[in-house]
């Protein structure tokens, strides 16, 4: 059955009622330019992604971010339209492009693709594959051909065939190329995962000025961190199949909603202990816990680096502050240079755990070493107790 998208009903965007609208005063809200709202795919009876509603704004970057396996790709490639989800809808601009029922097939959505494997036509030179998706015929624009390679510092490369170009080249061709039938949506899946760890950053950064300057709304699957909080606008953060956090890369690294959240973003300690009388005691003094009731024990998580470290005072440490609470004693355990900081474990006198503390320069204190240890009481979350993951530092 055909139908009229932009009439009312299934294909009309509801948050909208010019009418009302306008009676009330009120500008008429844009819709987004990519929602998805309740994605559901189940594969064997398994649901790999369950309940995933997103939006997007024009020239706004969206990171999915989430360990391997999470569903993010499977996500994409629902939008793309190369997958069918068993539930939920998905809008562009407030029209509905796919339901259950209704589908707009994958060449008609305007959805550019930039996927792991961005494999350019071989046999096509890298001006051809440029103007791969721009209108057939004679009339194809090659001025925005050479606008793209130009602005992918690729001038004078069109004659070229892919097999002359490095990897960080060619990457920079596909990117010309996906976005040269001015998409209003870009999907990229892992994008820069083939590349040099030393040409991602400046690669990144270019993609991200250019996609800006495109004001294409770009949603950007990835498994690392570091690449989230360098390209997104938001980052929505995923894990088995749900997106547990969305927001801004400061808000979802400085108020994570868990223990696994916090720990995605880099190695965390968790201190341990029980609430009484809504106060958990640790090495580093009392933690508040209003509301919790008696018994119930709590994480309190840190990362390395909001550990602050000072000297042994002939068997004292410094005095309490409001900022940083009670210091507690702790031997060296180990000390690394890492290149931007260095790593130390410490063994705590309270209970004997290891705590891990990073300095941002070389500091090797021998093993052994008796020092005292603060800890950012600002940067500490309390959650509930959940189950131990790799890479914690668990102290009692
Ligand atoms: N066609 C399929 N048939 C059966 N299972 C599938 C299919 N596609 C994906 N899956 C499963 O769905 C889950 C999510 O896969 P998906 O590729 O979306 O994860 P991902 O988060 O993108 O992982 P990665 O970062 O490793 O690419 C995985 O367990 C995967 O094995």
């Amino acid at each position: 059955m055909k139908r009229d998208l932009a009439g009312p009903g299934r294909g009309c965007y509801p948050a909208l009622n010019p009418i009302k609208s306008l009676r009330q005063g009120q500008r008429v809200p844009t819709p987004p330019r990519l929602e998805v709202r309740n994605l559901i795919r189940r594969f064997d009876g398994r649901t790999v992604v369950d309940d995933v509603s997103l939006a997007i704004e024009p020239g706004q970057v969206t990171c999915l971010l989430g360990p391997s396996g999470c569903g993010k790709s499977t996500t994409l490639r629902m939008i793309a339209g190369v997958d069918m989800q068993d539930q939920g809808s998905i809008w562009v601009d407030g029209k509905l492009i796919c339901d259950t029922v209704f589908r707009i097939p994958p060449e008609r959505r305007a959805i550019g693709l930039m996927f792991q494997d961005f494999a350019l036509f071989p046999h096509l030179s890298v001006a051809e594959n440029v103007a791969f998706g721009l209108p057939k015929g004679a009339t194809r624009d090659m001025r925005r051909v050479e606008e793209l390679l130009d602005r992918v510092s690729l001038s004078g490369f069109g004659p070229k065939f892919p097999h002359e170009l490095s990897g960080g080249e060619q990457q920079r061709v596909a990117l010309a190329r996906a976005l040269a039938p001015r998409p209003r949506i870009l999907l990229m899946d892992e994008p820069f995962s083939g590349l040099d760890e030393r040409l991602r950053d400046g690669i990144r950064d270019d993609t991200l000025s250019l996609l800006k300057e495109e004001g294409t709304a770009v949603l950007l699957v990835t498994h690392e961190p570091h690449e989230a909080m360098r390209m997104a606008d938001e980052i929505a953060l995923m894990r088995s199949g749900r997106i547990v956090q969305r927001g801004a890369p400061y808000n979802i690294y400085n108020a994570p909603v868990d223990r696994a959240a916090a720990g995605f973003f880099s190695d965390i300690n968790i201190l341990r202990g029980e609430v009484q009388g809504a106060l958990t005691r640790t090495a580093f003094g009392e933690f508040l816990a209003p509301g919790v009731p008696d018994g119930t024990e709590v994480e309190i998580v840190i990362r390395p680096q909001h550990i602050k470290i000072d000297f042994d005072r002939a068997g004292r440490g410094p005095n309490p502050t409001a900022e940083d609470g009670t210091p507690a004693r702790a031997t060296v355990e180990r000390a690394r240079f890492l290149g931007r900081e260095s790593l130390v474990e410490f063994r705590m006198s309270f209970d004997n755990s290891i705590l891990r503390a990073t300095v941002p320069a070389v500091f090797l204190p021998r093993p052994g070493t008796v020092m005292w240890l603060m800890i950012r009481r600002d940067r500490c979350f309390v959650f509930p107790v959940t189950t131990p993951q790799a890479g914690d530092s668990v102290a009692r």
